[in-house]
């Protein structure tokens, strides 16, 4: 493949401004029946979103999704946030209890807004499976499908039934699929988002590998609707997960969904467990990477979030950070 490149690779060109202040900027986008305020979506992993963080985010009109590390929990996470009048949006996997778990749903008459089918190598047989057979039993739910790494993948999912694609095997903070097994888009996750979208006739969802707010807006204009985003969400207040000090700093955990640590065992390990410092609050994190974003529009000569999608860029291998750190 020519041109693979990574998200530190590129910079986006500014365009004429048409706005007078960033505020007239609007973040917003629709994935389904339903509009978020950003379209970004915190990582469905266990150190990353809990219930009172899908609360927060859904009555704050951001968009979440669940994981599915609780799996018996979640029928009353449903039951919930349905009584609450919030989007119930959650996790599944492919082995035959959650082939149950989906009939189950269909039966007691609970069907979530939005599930992800939420695999590592997400372009198998299992997950055209359970995609269709979520569209069978819960034909309004909302299919997110993944992960997959090429323009095939992505269109064996959408023709399976499923209204969205997850993009990104490999490039996560705590990933380490890439040098256990050598396969992925670990270091060109943002060609392989290219790749894959210009294949895609419905939403793809990018996910991995974000390390700044730039990346949203990089990841926009090559072809993503949203972003998912693990270790930038990780360390807040909010934050599922131990905290501990060292040095009078404190630091909070972030590992990954296949992990020892998830798993519980030393099988098929994919991921590892890092501390990051302690960040504050979400809530200022998720209004610093919205006024960001509005500059971005701005900067696309626009002000709404199609603007970056046309914007020129160019290549500027491994050199945008010139040494420089964010903090
Ligand atoms: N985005 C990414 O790069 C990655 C993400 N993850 C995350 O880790 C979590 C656990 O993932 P996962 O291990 O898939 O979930 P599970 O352990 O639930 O595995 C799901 C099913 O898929 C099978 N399976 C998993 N990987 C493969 C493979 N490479 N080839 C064939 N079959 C496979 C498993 O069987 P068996 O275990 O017997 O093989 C199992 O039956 C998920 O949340 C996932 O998103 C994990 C790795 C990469
Ligand atoms: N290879 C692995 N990937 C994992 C694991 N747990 C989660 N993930 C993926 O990472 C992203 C988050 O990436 P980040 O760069 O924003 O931190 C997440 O959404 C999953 O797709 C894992 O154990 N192994």
């Amino acid at each position: 493949m020519e041109n693979v490149f990574d998200y530190e690779d590129i910079q986006l060109i500014p365009a004429k401004c048409v706005v007078k202040s960033r505020t007239e900027c609007d973040t917003t986008v629709t994935l389904g029946e339903h509009t978020f305020k950003l379209p970004v979506v915190p990582a469905n992993m266990q150190t990353i979103i809990d219930e009172n963080i899908a609360v927060f985010l859904a009555e704050n009109g951001y968009f979440y999704v669940m994981h599915r590390f609780k799996p018996e929990e979640r029928k009353s996470f449903i039951k919930d946030m349905k009584n609450r009048g919030l989007i119930a949006s959650i996790s599944v996997g492919v082995k035959d209890q959650e082939f149950s778990f989906i009939q189950e749903l269909a039966e007691e008459n609970l069907a979530p807004d939005y599930i992800t089918v939420d695999i590592a190598h997400g372009h198998a047989n299992s997950v055209i499976e359970m995609v269709q057979h979520i569209k069978q039993c819960l034909p309004d739910s909302f299919v997110i499908a993944g992960n997959v790494g090429t323009p095939e993948a992505v269109r064996e999912l959408e023709k399976a039934g499923a209204d969205a694609t997850k993009v990104g095997i490999g490039p996560g903070k705590v990933c380490i699929t890439k040098v256990k097994t050598g396969f992925g888009t670990g270091g060109w996750q943002l060609a392989a988002l290219r790749w894959c979208a210009k294949a895609a006739t419905k939403p793809i969802i990018a996910d991995g590998g974000i390390r700044t707010h730039g990346d949203v807006a990089k990841s926009i204009r090559f072809g993503a609707t949203f972003v998912m985003i693990g270790s930038l969400f990780a360390g807040h207040e909010e934050s599922p997960g131990e905290t501990i000090e060292q040095d009078g700093k404190l630091y909070k955990e972030y590992f990954g969904s296949a992990s020892e640590f998830q798993k519980g065992e030393k099988k098929n390990v994919e991921g590892k467990k890092m501390f990051v410092e302690h960040k504050g609050s979400l809530k200022d994190t998720l209004v610093e990477m919205q006024q960001d974003l509005q500059s971005s529009i701005s900067y696309a000569g626009g002000s709404s979030l199609e603007s970056i999608r046309h914007v020129d860029y160019v290549i500027v291998k491994n050199s945008i950070f010139n040494g420089d750190k964010i903090y």
